[in-house]
């Protein structure tokens, strides 16, 4: 079931196999090839999930959002960023953006 553990399941998955048998397992040989090779795949899954918001239909769209997030995901495991560094910068920037909403928003 999808819930916000979903990407936290996957970063520990992601982190699980990053030294498995790169025969059996992606997340191992996008490993091995380095994260050069990762940030390549990025670049390509968000290319193709602009593509898709843009000729294609939700169902396309749903499954490169999907490939995207997961490559990143691998990117960033592969480069030592936690999830939760990128999940407390967001959090961070919805404090400051509610600060700079409440600052123009006109005194009564
Ligand atoms: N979410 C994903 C996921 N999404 C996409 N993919 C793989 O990403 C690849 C992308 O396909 P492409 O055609 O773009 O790339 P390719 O031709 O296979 O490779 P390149 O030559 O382009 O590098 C496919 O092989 C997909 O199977 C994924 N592979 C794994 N996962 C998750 O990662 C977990 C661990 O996977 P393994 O490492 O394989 O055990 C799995 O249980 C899943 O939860």
């Amino acid at each position: 079931m999808s819930s916000p553990d979903t990407l936290a399941r996957l970063e520990a998955t992601i982190a699980a196999r990053r030294t498995a048998d790169p025969e059996s397992s992606y997340v191992a040989r996008l490993n091995a090839k380095g994260p050069g090779k990762i940030a390549q795949k990025v670049g390509e899954e968000a290319t193709e999930t602009v593509i898709a918001a843009l000729t294609q239909d939700r169902k396309a769209l749903t499954g490169e959002a999907a490939d995207l997030i997961f490559h990143l995901m691998v990117l960033l495991g592969a480069k030592d960023v936690p999830l939760a560094d990128v999940l407390a910068e967001l959090d961070r920037r919805e404090g400051v953006s509610g600060i700079a909403e409440k600052a123009s928003r006109p005194k009564d």
